[in-house]
């Protein structure tokens, strides 16, 4: 069975075509810079003993022009891998936010479609575009099944006293204000690959998912028991471009004193916070090279940045009393050891210790980075959400 997986985000489509269950790899790709001056795209065929890269730069103006373009090289007649679009059995699509209604892996109807919608002001970077890639894909591939695959789902095992707020419980009861959680099908995919490296499935574990959103979980027996993110993607880490916590005095002020309106508000959080608006730059490798020219806003940025991390690490074996592992994973969690180093310094009293030297080596593949004698493991695990989307899909249709 082919499964083309979807991750629409804000600007960028990612995608991967499987042949599951043997969840074979067929090809993966990029679409980045969706709607500015010049798209490019990053497409791989992977065939055996010879891999192929296509990159493209191109006008590609909306998500619908970019599923086209990939559509296309799906089917080239060079480097094409299916012979039509029929061939595709299932479309997975990431989708950010599911509510209370969407706790597992859905075969999509226009009820499905209409429900992502209502929760487009939960996660508005997300959702719009997770809705758009579905419209699009229903277009293109007739025959296939369309499946969403929910980052909330994974987190709906948290018990109330994690997702309640406290606020009036009517809020909670007539309008689903509560703690939901992202990422979950990366904290979901990382912690089971932990957890079999560990050779125990009742470990305590936590992940932590620093990609331009960053999140963390705290995860017993493989279910989710706590989560940095909250009603929408904003609460918690400090990320590419949203502030994480802060405390709500911040938005009256902004309102009262600055005369910010709530859009307004919206923009700088979401947009021009956490380390774009510490730096002016999102990409940590982008800070990194601040960093090495000596500037001091990227040195504290860094600080911060970490600090918060340490803080929910306390936090998180404080709920799960006790720790087996931590988990790093996503772009800047597999790649930065800088962020790695600064967010797990001074834990010795938790059992966490660093080994600066393997930390620092590039390694692929699941591997330990701890001195030999930390009580707790310290992992960095490459998360492959488009293969568990694939998998989650195959599950639910066989
Ligand atoms: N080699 C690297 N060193 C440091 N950071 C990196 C590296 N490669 C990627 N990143 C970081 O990872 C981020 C993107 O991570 P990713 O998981 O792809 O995020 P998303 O899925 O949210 O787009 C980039 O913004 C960049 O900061
Ligand atoms: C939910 C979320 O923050 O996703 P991303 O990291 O892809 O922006
Ligand atoms: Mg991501």
């Amino acid at each position: 069975m082919k499964v083309f997986v979807i991750n629409s985000g804000s600007s960028s489509i990612k995608y991967q075509l499987f042949e599951m269950p043997s969840a074979k790899t067929i090809c993966s790709g990029l679409v980045e810079r969706i709607g500015l001056e010049e798209s490019i795209i990053t497409h791989k065929v992977f065939t055996d003993g010879k891999d192929e890269v296509i990159k493209k730069n191109l006008e590609i103006n909306d998500h619908a022009e970019g599923l086209r373009e990939v559509n296309a090289l799906l089917s080239d007649a060079k480097i094409g891998v299916i012979k039509d679009t029929d061939e595709i059995e299932v479309v997975g699509h990431r989708v950010v936010h599911g509510g209370e209604q969407f706790a597992v892996t859905t075969v999509i109807s226009h009820a499905v479609k209409e429900q992502i919608k209502k929760l487009f002001p939960l996660a508005p970077l997300h959702n719009p575009a997770n809705y758009l890639g579905i419209d699009v894909a229903e277009n293109i591939f007739t025959k296939a099944k369309q499946v969403a695959v929910f980052d909330t789902a994974f987190h709906q095992t948290m018990p109330e006293v994690a997702f309640r707020y406290a606020i009036p419980s009517d809020f909670y009861y007539t309008h689903g204000i509560r703690a939901y959680g992202f990422h979950g099908t990366s904290h979901k995919y990382v912690s089971e690959q932990a957890a079999e490296y560990l050779n125990n499935k009742s470990s305590k574990i936590i992940t932590i998912h620093l990609g331009n959103g960053c999140s963390m979980a705290a995860i017993e027996n493989g279910k989710c028991v706590d989560t940095s993110m909250g009603l929408g993607p904003m609460n918690g880490l400090i990320m590419g471009t949203r502030c994480g916590d802060i405390d709500q005095s911040v938005i009256f002020h902004l309102v009262t004193q600055l005369g910010y309106d709530l859009d307004q508000v919206n923009n700088v959080l979401n947009k021009k916070s956490g380390m774009v608006g510490l730096t002016g730059f999102s990409d940590m490798r982008d800070i990194t090279a601040e960093l090495d020219k000596g500037s001091k806003n990227a040195k504290l940025a860094y600080e911060l940045y970490a600090y918060r991390i340490r803080k929910y690490i306390g936090m998180y074996t404080a709920v799960l009393n006790g720790l087996d592992a931590i988990v790093f994973t996503a772009g800047v969690g597999e790649n930065d050891a800088l962020t790695r180093r600064l967010a797990t310094q001074h834990l010795e009293y938790l059992g966490i210790s660093l080994d600066e030297e393997k930390n620092k080596q590039r390694e692929k593949g699941i591997h330990e980075i701890n001195k030999a004698d930390s009580r707790v493991k310290i992992l960095v695990v490459p998360t492959n959400e488009e293969l568990e989307i694939a998998r989650q899909c195959y599950k639910l249709l066989n």
